[in-house]
């Protein structure tokens, strides 16, 4: 690709990126094409958050890797809006801060044998701005509106994700940390009577509260979706089912404590099960669903295990089957 003084090739080239890895190749792809940049490391805070430290994008770098405090201590000194330069016997090194909203969240890091011309810096920083811009909107359209939490669309993607993921293969099903996946759904019990006696206001705030305490009782690496009006989908993981189902009946004891405003107390109902591999997206959703009407069934304010409910499982139980 020409480079145009303004870059504007490269603007075009990055807002037409709707996924998050090709906007990162993307972006790798535009910087190598800056005149005058060979050697670069890219790191990005992709959570947005001054707090936590960024991450190498171009994982074959030929810039030795920073720590955590060197690029903490590196992003506050760049966050003037500035390009800084280093001049030492064996070449420069010029660092160019990457902006989003007021708040450094990224760095590229080039060595060059001489300065870099001011032109190429500003292109950078331009184009790293760019894409900063459009990695938010990306994350954005991958949330529901009203709670902010992830929505249905990215929901199949994410288990698809999960399933595929290295040391999920094989017939281990172990994730990282030796922890095993769980799907569980959580549905709002008679979640109607909100509605009819306070209005749909109320019931749009008893959703977005709901959704606060799904998110403050899973951690940081569970994914948590709404997956329906007022049923949500959460994929997390646990050392075993004993573990997963008290991580959920401790979820369904704060909602049941807790006290929403007009309405006073409300419960929730669970079904879930252990990801496997043989599963097709919606049989596992399948399966949590019917756990969950076992869990309505039985008089609401429960959490019911796919495997309680002592079905035949012909496919998962049937190791000659191959799926994939
Ligand atoms: N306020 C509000 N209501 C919603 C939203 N999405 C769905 N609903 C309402 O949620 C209610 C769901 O009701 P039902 O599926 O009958 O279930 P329920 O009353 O929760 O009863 P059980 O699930 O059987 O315990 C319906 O009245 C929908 O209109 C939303 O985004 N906001």
């Amino acid at each position: 690709m020409i480079t145009t003084p303004c870059g504007h090739e490269w603007i075009v080239f990055l807002t037409q990126q709707v996924e998050e890895q090709s906007l990162d190749t993307a972006l790798i792809t535009a910087v190598s094409g800056l005149p005058e940049i060979n050697v670069f490391a890219l790191y990005i805070n992709k959570h947005f958050d001054p707090q936590i430290s960024p991450t190498l994008l171009n994982a074959d770098s030929q810039i030795a890797p920073l720590s955590s405090v060197e690029l903490m201590h590196l992003l506050e000194k760049v966050s003037k809006n500035k390009i800084r330069v280093s001049c030492a016997f064996a070449g420069v090194t010029t660092y160019v801060p990457m902006y989003y909203l007021g708040t450094v969240i990224g760095l590229l890091i080039v060595e060059s044998k001489d300065e870099l011309p001011e032109d190429v810096g500003m292109l950078a920083r331009h184009i790293l701005n760019v894409y900063a811009n459009q990695l938010a909107l990306i994350h954005k359209s991958r949330l529901d509106p009203l709670t902010e939490l992830l929505n249905r669309q990215t929901f199949d993607k994410k288990v698809i994700e999960i399933l595929s993921e290295e040391d999920f293969s094989g017939k281990g099903e172990i994730s990282t940390e030796n922890q095993s996946w769980y799907l569980a759904i959580i549905d709002i019990d008679h979640f109607k009577r909100v509605n009819d006696n306070f209005g749909h206001v109320i019931g749009d705030e008893v959703i977005l509260l709901v959704s606060r305490l799904l998110k403050d009782n899973f951690r940081f690496k569970d994914y948590v979706f709404r997956y329906g009006g007022e049923e949500f989908a959460v994929l997390f993981q646990s050392y075993d089912k004993v573990a997963a189902r008290q991580k959920l009946n401790c979820l369904r004891a704060n909602i049941a404590e807790y006290p929403f405003p007009q309405v006073g107390n409300l419960t929730v109902s669970a079904g879930f099960l252990e990801l496997s591999y043989v599963d097709m997206v919606a049989s596992l959703v399948h399966k949590a669903d019917l756990a969950l009407y076992e869990s309505k069934n039985n008089g609401r304010n429960l959490v019911t295990a796919y495997s309680d409910l002592g079905l035949v499982d012909d496919i998962a139980n049937d190791d000659d089957i191959e799926l994939f």
